[in-house]
Formats: C-alpha cells, structure tokens, sequence
C-alpha cells in the first residue's frame, strides 16, 4: 500500500532529525540525482554531456534541487541553475558552484530565454517550491517560466522531473489551480504527499518515486492508494468448504425496459467476479438471464445488494424493490451498493457499509438535495473534500468514480485509486463496478458487519481489479463495458496468482518502511535507496 502525510506531518517528522543533525537534504538531493541520472542514462545512454536545467525556487526544494546539479556535475552532465527567486539556498548554491556549474538568476525580461533554455534541455529538475508552496499556482517569473514551458513538445522536450511534489498544487488537498508545471516523475522525500495521489494534482506528478530519508511517520496516513497484493489480500477466496451460499449470494436491483443494458452488465460482473448467486430483482429479466443463464430471476434471501443502475427513480416498481430491500440494509447490516438511479432513493443516514458510487455529476445532485449547492465542475476541482461532505452528510461510504477513483470512509479513511486507464470512461463502466463491488461485499458481507470500515477498502480494491480489467480487456486500446466485464476472471486470477501470497491490510496507523541501506551523513557512496510506487514495500504498510 502506498501511503501519503501531510506536510504537516513530514515536517513534524523531521524536525527531531533537523536538530540533531541529520542530514535529510543531502540523503533526498543525493536520492534525486541518482534518479536524474537514471533518466539520463535512458534517454541518452549515459550522463556523462546530458544536459540538465534545475528550476530553482526561494526555499529548501530549490535546496534539493541545487545539491542535486551538484552530484550530477561531479557525475559528468552539464548542468546550469535558473533561479526564479532573487536569493536561493546559500549551501545549495555554493555546492552547485562548487561543483563549476552556474546560478542564472531569472527576472522578467528573461523568461523567454530560460524557457528556451530549459526546452532544449535532456532533464528538467522543477526545484522551484515544494511542501511549503501555498496553493494556487505560480505567479511572476516562475509562473510566466512555467507558462511557456508547459506548451512543451512531450516527444522530443524535456524530461520534466518534479523535486518532491509538482511546484504549485495543493500539497495536502491536491488542487491544482493556476500554473503548475507538469511532471513526468516526481521524486517525492520522506513519504508521499497526498496531492500526489488525490485528483486533480495527481495527473501533474506522472510517475511517482519515493525516497526513504529515515522519517519516522507516526499517527494516521492521510490517503492510501492500495496495490495489486493489498486487493489480492481482500478479495473473497472460497476455501475447500464453501459452497454457493457461504460464498455469498448478491441482490442486484437495476435496469428498466429503456435502459436494460445496465441489467445486463451489472449483474455479468457480479457473476464474472466470482460470488456465490447473482439474484435479478427488475422487469428485464427475460434478457438478464438470456445473456447470463447463472443469474436466478426474482426474490430471496441475499449477503448483499446492488442497487441503481439504470434505474429512473420515477419508476414506480424498482422504487419500490429498493425501498424494500433497504429495510435489510438498515435493519440486518446487509451491505450495498448505491448507484446511479438508486442515489436519490438514498435514506437520509446509513451506516458505512452502504457504499455510494457517484461520479462528479451525481456526487453535485447528491449534495445539491442535501442543501450543499455545487455543481460537477466544483466537485471535480475539490472531490476529496466533496467525498468527505457526503459521507458527513448521509454516513455512507463514498467511492467517487474518475480517473483517479477517490473512497472515503469512516474516521477519516481514504483512498485514492489510479489503476484505471481513460479507456475506461465509456458508457455502461459503472455498472460493471457495481456489479464487482456488490459481488465483493457479498463475499465479505460477515468481515463488513463486524467492521463496516473494511467496506471502504473492498470499494478501494474493486476500483484496482475494475482498472486492471480495462486494461487486460484491451491493453493500450479502447474497450466496452461488457469487455471489462468479462476480463473479469482473468484479472482476478492474475492478482491471486501474482499476490495472494502478500500481506493484509486495512485501514489503521503506520509508519514508513525503512530501506535497509540508507545515504549515511557522509558523501554518499553506495546509490541512492529509492523505492518507486510500483516497486514492493513503498512508502509504508498497514497492518489489520
Ligand atoms: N527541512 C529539510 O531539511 C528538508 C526539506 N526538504 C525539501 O524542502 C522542501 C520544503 O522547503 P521549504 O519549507 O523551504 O519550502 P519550499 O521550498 O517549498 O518553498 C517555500 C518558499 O516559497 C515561498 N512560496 C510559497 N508558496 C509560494 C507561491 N505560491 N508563490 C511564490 N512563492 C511561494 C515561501 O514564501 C517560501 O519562501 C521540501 O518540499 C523538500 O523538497 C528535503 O530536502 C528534505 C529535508
Ligand atoms: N479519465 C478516466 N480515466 C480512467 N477511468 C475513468 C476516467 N473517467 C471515468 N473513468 C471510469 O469509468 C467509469 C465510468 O463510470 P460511470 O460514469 O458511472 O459510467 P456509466 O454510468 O455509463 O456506467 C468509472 O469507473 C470511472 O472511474
Ligand atoms: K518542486
């Protein structure tokens, strides 16, 4: 699992290293460098003349980047410091001087040149503000700087590598207004930040690497972005004694005469994701049961429910079915899904193992009904914070659908999924979420009663499998609803196979995992311990 801290709570952490002495900057700049010269070493095939343009801001992210040129001068490249601020880090500055490389400082009437500078450049280091930026952009000559180099050639410009987080978004809450520079990796120190895994900043970091600098992070992450093993260990495998109803048994309310295809596709992924009986309460069950035999037409006892997809809540009789079925939810602590149609059908409070599955619209109508006016565009700038309101508002789970899938959960739990290529935006993809998570909460239905937290990680890891399935439908290509729905069995196998063995997990306190082989207070020799997100034991873990 990866898991993000506060700036906050980074600095708190390294305070007591600062005072004694520790040196972190040197263990992040010279962790950055190696990265730096990895890049180099793809792009060019050594960094011995690569050339590499730091942009440098007026604090200690300036710092990083400055003894960063350091190391990579000493290592052979070109290098040159462009300082968007009049004074920069002394050390830094006399390091990378050191080291015969130059401090351009940048004023007004040289934006044009240093952009052009910087465009021509194999590496980009985007030193300019870090964990102490205050939101909302860049402005003067770092933002005009920016401006121009964000209208960048993606082929042949520069790669754009961002020291700690991208310079100017929302470190804590992930905003991403005004000028920002966007990143084709972020080198990220201490822990991630959670900007760089909330939308909308996360899409600015591109590829996320995380250096262990030694911090000790107490107390709660803020946002965790669960891995391959994480949902692998969630994921409800039967054991020798099970049998169809031990498996779990998943009530699916949905589709109409217009819109049956949402039938259809919910329950397919229910029965492809592996649950016990996929019962169909709804009045296009001639079709449901022509395209998937499994599914058993009309009442009976259910784990877990489904409800909402293509559902008008103008439709008496399916209405009428869900207000039925949540007595079950209300009363017998059997889970569900809320979706599309069914979110206006919402009791006015649930307990958490209701999960809702909006997107930005249906969260903005949700919120609009309950006295919060907001509209998509608002809840797309801020959905942590819109997520957070409506679990507040209704006590539900909340799972948030986009390119980044954000769910948040009782006492402050929250996870940000980015598993899903946009492939995945195409009409019917939801109901196929539905149908997986309600398939999930089935299987789990006693775990979630016990817990009803662990319905937020179940949402979190059906948002990673329905990802991985886009992309195993189709790797790299456009793909339909129904293609999602039946890689399904493939994807599951895969994440069993490939991670069964891994540690549990769920939501409590943890701190960073350490690196065996640490950059010591002296120069160091050995290579920088860099953990990259997609590499094993990054960042942190959780026990449960
Ligand atoms: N404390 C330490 O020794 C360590 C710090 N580290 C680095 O230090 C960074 C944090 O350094 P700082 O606390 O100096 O903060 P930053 O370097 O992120 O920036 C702070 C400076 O930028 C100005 N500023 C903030 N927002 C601005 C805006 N929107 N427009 C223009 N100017 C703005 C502030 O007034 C301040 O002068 C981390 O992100 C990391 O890169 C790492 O080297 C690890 C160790
Ligand atoms: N840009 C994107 N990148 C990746 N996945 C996306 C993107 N936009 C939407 N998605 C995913 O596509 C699915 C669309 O669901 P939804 O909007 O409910 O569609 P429908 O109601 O037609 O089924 C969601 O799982 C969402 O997370
Ligand atoms: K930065």
């Amino acid at each position: 699992m990866l898991l993000s801290w506060t700036s906050a709570q980074v600095r708190a952490a390294e305070a007591p290293l600062l005072a004694d002495g520790v040196p972190l900057m040197q263990r992040a700049s010279f962790a950055l460098a190696g990265a730096v010269a990895r890049v180099l070493r793809e792009r060019r095939g050594r960094v011995v003349g690569g050339s590499v343009v730091l942009l440098v801001g007026p604090g200690n992210n300036g710092g990083d980047a400055l003894h960063a040129g350091a190391y990579l001068r000493a290592r052979g490249a070109d290098v040159v410091a462009l300082a968007v601020a009049p004074r920069v880090h002394d050390e830094g500055r006399a390091a990378l001087e050191a080291a015969g490389s130059r401090v351009v400082v940048v004023d007004e009437d040289g934006v044009a040149a240093a952009a052009a500078r910087a465009a021509g450049a194999d590496v980009v280091l985007d030193g300019i503000l870090g964990i102490g930026a205050r939101p909302g952009g860049l402005t003067g000559v770092a933002g005009a700087l920016v401006a121009r180099l964000s209208a960048r050639d993606d082929e042949r410009g520069p790669v754009v590598v961002a020291v700690d987080t991208p310079s100017g978004i929302g470190v804590d809450d992930g905003s991403a207004t005004g000028t920002v520079l966007r990143a084709d990796r972020t080198v990220t120190f201490g822990a991630a930040k959670p900007g760089l895994l909330l939308p909308p900043a996360a899409r600015l970091a591109g590829e996320l690497e995380v250096v262990d600098i030694g911090l000790d992070l107490p107390g709660r992450p803020a946002i965790a972005r669960l891995e391959g093993h994480d949902a692998a260990a969630l994921w409800p495998v039967p054991g020798p004694a099970a049998h169809k109803y031990s498996r779990g048994v998943v009530g699916v309310v949905a589709g109409a005469r217009r819109y049956p295809g949402a039938a259809v596709l919910a329950t397919s992924a229910a029965v492809l994701a592996g649950v016990g009986m996929v019962r169909y309460l709804g009045d296009v069950a001639d079709l449901v049961v022509a395209r998937r035999p499994e599914v058993v037409a009309g009442p009976g006892h259910v784990q877990a429910w489904v409800f909402g997809p293509g559902v008008s809540p103008e439709d008496a009789a399916q209405r009428r079915r869900i207000e039925h079925a949540f007595d079950g939810v209300l009363h017998r602590a059997e889970p569900a899904v809320v979706d599309a149609g069914a979110l206006e059908l919402l009791p006015p409070r649930v307990p958490a193992h209701v999960v809702l599955t909006p997107h930005a619209g249906e969260l903005a109508r949700l919120l609009t009904a309950r006295g919060h006016r907001v509209d998509r565009e608002h809840v797309e700038a801020h959905p942590l914070r819109h997520a957070r309101l409506a679990h507040e508002l209704t006590g539900a789970t909340v799972l948030v659908k986009g390119h980044v899938t954000l769910v948040v959960g009782p006492d402050g739990a929250a996870y940000a999924q980015s598993d899903a290529p946009a492939w995945l935006a195409t009409a019917g993809a939801g109901d196929v979420l539905a149908g997986l998570l309600g398939a999930m909460l089935a299987g789990r239905a006693a775990d979630v009663a016990d817990d009803p937290s662990l319905a937020a990680a179940l949402a979190a890891a059906a948002a990673l499998v329905h990802g991985r399935a886009a992309r195993t439908a189709n790797p790299g290509g456009p793909v339909t609803a129904r293609a999602v729905a039946l890689a399904l069995p493939e994807t599951v196998a895969a994440l069993l196979g490939a991670d069964a063995s891994r540690p549990t997990v769920g939501w409590t306190a943890g701190s960073t995992a350490r690196a065996t082989t640490g950059p010591t207070a002296t120069a160091p020799t050995t290579g920088p311990t860099t953990r990259s997100a997609d590499g094993p034991g990054r960042g942190g873990r959780m026990g449960r």
